[in-house]
């Protein structure tokens, strides 16, 4: 399994903004980590990054604990943020070639510009990065992600914020990726998780209300439309 997390607990003062929660992820799947704002989503993500530490419980990213080993997990991890931080004053190739630098990647302008052509940067790869749209900066983000050809692939939201074409363009990069990584990532769009994912997490509240593959939960709720079966675990209110 390439992430494993077990009883994972993230505490801000009083609140758990993550309650003891376990699944995992295997190699070559797909997982959408699904849940409503404030779930505990991006603190699971950081977690697993290992850009924050857990408070108690355990996550292991291909073997190694983010804990007691961060430097080799990290190294497992493609990350992309929620907020996707960038350097906007940085040229996109500066900026790749600085992150390649960092990761002390092989043959490195081979490998940019490999990337800029699996996310499709081509036409905008001149600009800096303070002159590209919000769709051509995830792009960006998505880029220093997947540079290093890490095994496990972590995205917060990849696809908030692109217009439909890039949409289409950026699912499909996500499954193509997704044949030989495991690969998390969170969405609002239930019709994302349908196109794209093959196992899905629901977290409410910080605690765990749904871990399958998505064709079993389909068959478990009856083939409700996800978005009914997500509102049915993550809403006190509304019966469906
Ligand atoms: N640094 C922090 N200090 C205190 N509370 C925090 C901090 N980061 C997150 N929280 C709280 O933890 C809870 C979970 O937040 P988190 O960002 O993980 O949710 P999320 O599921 O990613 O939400 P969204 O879908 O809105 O991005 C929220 O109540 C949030 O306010």
């Amino acid at each position: 399994m390439s992430i494993q997390v077990e009883n994972l607990t993230k505490a801000y003062g009083q609140q758990k903004a993550v309650d003891s929660i376990s699944f995992s992820a295997n190699n070559g799947r797909i997982m959408g980590f699904l849940g409503p704002n404030g779930a505990g989503k991006s603190t699971t993500m950081k977690i697993l990054s290992c850009f924050i530490p857990q408070t108690s419980g355990k996550a292991l990213v291909n073997g190694f604990d983010v804990l007691t080993n961060p430097v080799e997990a990290k190294r497992q991890v493609g990350y992309l943020p929620e907020h996707n931080p960038l350097y906007i004053e940085m040229y996109v190739k500066e900026y790749l070639n600085f992150i390649a630098e960092l990761h002390q990647t092989p043959n490195k302008v081979q490998r940019i510009k490999e990337v800029i052509d699996l996310v499709g940067l081509g036409v905008e790869q001149n600009k800096k990065i303070a002159q590209l749209s919000k769709g051509y900066r995830q792009r960006v983000g998505i880029a220093q992600a997947i540079l290093n050809d890490p095994p496990v692939l972590i995205m917060d939201e990849p696809t908030s914020g692109l217009d439909p074409n890039q949409l289409v363009d950026i699912r499909q990069l996500i499954r193509d990726l997704g044949k030989d990584k495991t690969i998390v990532f969170s969405t609002h769009i239930m019709q994302e998780v349908e196109a794209v994912c093959d196992d899905v997490v629901i977290i409410n509240k910080g605690t765990l209300v749904e871990n399958d593959s998505l064709q079993n939960i389909f068959s478990r709720h009856k083939s409700k439309s996800l978005e009914e079966i997500f509102i049915r675990l993550t809403s006190q209110n509304v019966v469906v």
